[in-house]
């Protein structure tokens, strides 16, 4: 499929040239003035023509290989799809994940860049010396460099990576989680996101204050709240590899550093349910943390956990993990995410009553996800809200007995008890009746 987005990724030609003028000026010279007036000399030119053009050759005169900076420039048009040529060329690209359209020879892209006006154009045949400014030329092409390449990483194709003992192994990652369908309190993930954003893009400060460019994060809570989804969400947004890295098939040290250092940068290294693993948490991250000096670029390190209090304290103390992210059970704000996803709907005159439930009981988004997601498709969004409602009735009553036994027999009699209630439902009625 061709996609809009990608409109401009291919230039598609044997050299791309890029123009840029005031946009003031174009308005009364004519564009082939430049060429008139180089034939009265290149002084003349300079004091009168208004446009400076730069050509970026596709491929490294040296090295004949293709140029970095041509690459991140076709990235970086690939987003200007609202100026549309109307000649186009598609190209497959290795690497990234649809057939790209891009503009066909001769033809222009118009961009802005603080209030000047810049057009870019691809041509196959070389274009006169490039002359250079000072005044805009080198704030702009690095904002092209870096807008290019962070499109060239979110396009590519990204990989999931598992370790069986001491090797790994990918599969296409395309999990479809993102920070939008992630069902949680709106502030706590807006600060999530911007964590994230602001660690991928602080190369610079780590450097300046001597510390390996790395974060870690430890996400906590109930099965079934989001820690996965979070995982694949964050992914998603950096645009980073997954390295799922299985503790248990790990024998020793040496084989964990040879692990960790195949790992390539932008990626995020994920170790899931620690409090079930031998090795303590503390002894790895005093490890890896011996270990991150020998890793050029940056890393994301994320443990999980469903017993936040069996880790050890000494970890769980601040700075130890910069960022501690509790999943918890369904808010109505995490829901109405959920209905959204599920039944596209914005509001419901069952949403009243599903917020109050959801205020009296403890329940985990997989499990409100569960009831939402319609079971045939022919079921309408008003059974699956009425088969929640029912399901957070249950659940409130069994909370009651729970509150009830907890009274009677102490807490972890009512804990044990909770445990049976989830596999054993005719318990529970046996129970009622018995009460009745
Ligand atoms: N916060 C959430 N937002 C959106 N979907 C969710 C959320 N939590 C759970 N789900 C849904 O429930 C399923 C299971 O959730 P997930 O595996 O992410 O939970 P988990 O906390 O990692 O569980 P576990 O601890 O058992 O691994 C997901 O595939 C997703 O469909």
């Amino acid at each position: 499929m061709l996609k809009m987005g990608d409109m401009w990724g291919q230039l598609g030609s044997v050299m791309a040239s890029m123009m840029f003028a005031y946009a003031m000026f174009k308005q009364f010279f004519p564009d082939n003035l430049g060429d008139i007036l180089e034939k009265y000399g290149q002084k003349l030119v300079a004091y009168v023509y208004p446009y400076i053009q730069i050509t970026f050759d596709e491929y490294d005169s040296d090295f004949y290989r293709r140029s970095e900076v041509y690459s991140a420039i076709q990235n970086y048009l690939s987003t200007k799809s609202s100026t549309l040529a109307k000649r186009l060329k598609a190209h497959e690209v290795k690497g990234s994940k649809a057939l790209v359209l891009g503009m066909d020879d001769n033809e222009e892209v118009t961009d802005e860049f603080e209030g000047v006006k810049l057009w870019w154009a691809s041509k196959k045949s070389a274009t006169k010396k490039a002359s250079f400014s000072d005044l805009i030329i080198g704030r702009y092409i690095e904002h092209v460099m870096k807008e290019g390449n962070a499109i060239k990483l979110r396009n590519r194709e990204r990989k999931l990576y598992t370790n069986n003992g001491v090797r790994w192994s990918h599969v296409v990652f395309e999990h479809p989680a993102t920070f939008q369908t992630l069902a949680m309190d709106p502030v706590k993930k807006q600060e999530i996101m911007d964590d994230l954003m602001t660690f991928s893009k602080a190369e610079e400060f780590y450097k300046s204050i001597g510390r390996a460019w790395k974060r870690g994060y430890l996400l906590y809570g109930p099965p079934g709240t989001g820690k996965s989804t979070m995982i694949a969400a964050m992914a998603n947004h950096l645009g980073y590899n997954i390295y799922d890295l299985e503790l248990t098939s790990v024998k020793n040290n040496t084989e964990l550093r040879k692990l960790l250092l195949e790992t390539s940068n932008k990626s995020l290294i994920v170790i899931e349910d620690i409090d079930c693993s031998q090795v303590t948490l503390s002894g790895l991250l005093n490890f890896i943390d011996g270990l991150w000096s020998a890793c050029k670029g940056e890393r994301l390190i994320v443990f999980t956990t469903n017993h936040v209090e069996k880790l050890d304290a000494a970890l769980t103390r601040k700075g130890r993990l910069d960022k501690h992210i509790e999943l918890s059970y369904c808010t109505f704000e995490a829901f109405k995410v959920l209905a959204r996803n599920y039944l596209k709907l914005e509001s419901h005159h069952l949403f009243p009553t599903i917020c109050e439930l959801l205020g009296k009981t403890n329940v985990v988004p997989a499990d409100v996800a569960e009831h939402l997601m319609p079971k045939t498709l022919s079921q309408s969004a008003d059974i699956c809200l009425q088969n929640l409602v029912q399901a957070l009735k249950k659940e409130k009553e069994n909370g009651k007995l729970i509150a009830e036994e907890e009274r009677k027999y102490g807490k972890y009699g009512a804990i044990s008890w909770k445990c049976m209630t989830s596999t054993q439902d005719h318990l529970i009625e046996d129970k009622k009746r018995a009460k009745n």
